[in-house]
């Protein structure tokens, strides 16, 4: 007999299909208390699920007795209580290097366009004020051969150093807990602490994971040390950044403006203080969002699941030393 799943994300039909051959499957909508009462049954029977941006705290598993194995379809996993999981011995699998490049790209997006206002002036001209020759009150401010921070110098994080390097001519300085001998020495990289990484970078980038640590690890403080002329990006997670101090730093001028693809509540309510500001553009967590990659995740997180209820962790697994 196949083994039993939830699916609680839509999938393209021929992923769909590959999870269908390995396993019994139910597709639900979301893991709210609801659906789980609802699918109570599906739910007490599954061995493994698969899906993303949804809880996975003790709770749920409390449903779910004879889960083995859980996949998301993201490489950030702060929507899980791992610890828990371990508890239980839950492989907990996740989406790695493939979608890397795809934020960098993102990432340098934001550095670009936050730095060339091309959002606001974009709008400009569509509201028909692009009149006669264009004067300062349309000027931008250079990217290249700036100083860009990077705050996590993870997968994403070396291959934002890499276009910033080799495309923009940008000295590197980056935090993370350890050193990067990759990043040092591919793209002169140079360690420092978060302190004088604020200080003296003209784009500060931030790309960490959400924990324990990194929560509101940039606030108030943090942006007092940077320059008034500083952009700051964040494409981690929202609550690694105090927002409210954000605001603040955005409006008094302490920094110059900010481009996000994350926030401390999602979607941003529609009346956030970030959208009634012109030096802030905003994206919708589109980090990884293209069609080649979100199908490259969602396929990897497919074969995940197929490997971990095979027994097979060696790639892609958060937690493989709980295999006995
Ligand atoms: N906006 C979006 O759509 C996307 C957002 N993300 C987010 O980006 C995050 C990073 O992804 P990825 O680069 O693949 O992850 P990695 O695990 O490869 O990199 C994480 C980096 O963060 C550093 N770090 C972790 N904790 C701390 C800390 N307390 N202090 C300083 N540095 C710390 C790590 O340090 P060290 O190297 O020393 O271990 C590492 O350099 C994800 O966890 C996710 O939250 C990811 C994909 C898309
Ligand atoms: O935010 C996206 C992820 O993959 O993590």
């Amino acid at each position: 007999m196949k083994p039993s799943i939830i699916l609680y994300k839509a999938l393209p039909d021929d992923l769909h299909k590959r999870l269908e051959d390995h396993f019994t499957v139910t597709q639900v909508d979301n893991l709210d208390p609801e659906t789980v009462q609802k699918n109570a049954e599906a739910f007490a029977n599954a061995e493994g699920m698969l899906g993303s941006s949804e809880k996975v705290d003790a709770a749920l598993l409390e449903k779910m007795p004879k889960l083995r194995a859980t996949s998301t379809v993201s490489v950030g996993y702060d929507q899980f209580d791992v610890d828990a999981l371990n508890e239980r011995g839950i492989f907990l699998m996740h989406t790695p290097t493939v979608l890397t490049e795809t934020v960098a790209d993102t990432m340098m997006a934001l550095v670009l366009s936050t730095a060339r206002r091309v959002v606001e002036v974009a709008e400009r001209v569509k509201a028909g004020e692009w009149k006669q020759g264009i004067g300062p009150d349309w000027f931008g401010i250079d990217v290249h051969h700036k100083t860009l921070g990077i705050i996590g110098m993870g997968r994403i994080g070396l291959a934002l150093a890499q276009r910033a390097h080799f495309g923009f001519g940008m000295p590197i300085l980056y935090n993370a807990r350890r050193h990067h001998a990759e990043a040092e020495e591919r793209f002169q990289a140079r360690y420092c602490d978060i302190d004088t990484l604020l200080q003296e970078s003209d784009y500060v980038c931030v790309v960490l994971p959400l924990t324990d640590e990194t929560h509101h690890m940039i606030g108030a403080e943090q942006f007092k040390k940077m320059k008034s002329s500083a952009i700051f990006i964040n494409a981690g997670r929202g609550p690694v950044v105090d927002e409210q101090a954000l605001i603040e730093a955005l409006k008094s001028g302490e920094i110059h403006a900010a481009g996000l693809d994350v926030f401390e509540q999602e979607p941003l309510p529609v009346d956030s203080p970030l959208l009634s500001l012109p030096n802030v553009v905003a994206l919708p967590h589109i980090g990884s969002a293209t069609h080649e990659t979100r199908y490259n995740m969602a396929a990897c997180a497919v074969d995940n699941l197929i490997d971990a209820l095979n027994g097979k962790v060696e790639k892609n697994c958060v937690n493989p030393q709980i295999a006995k």
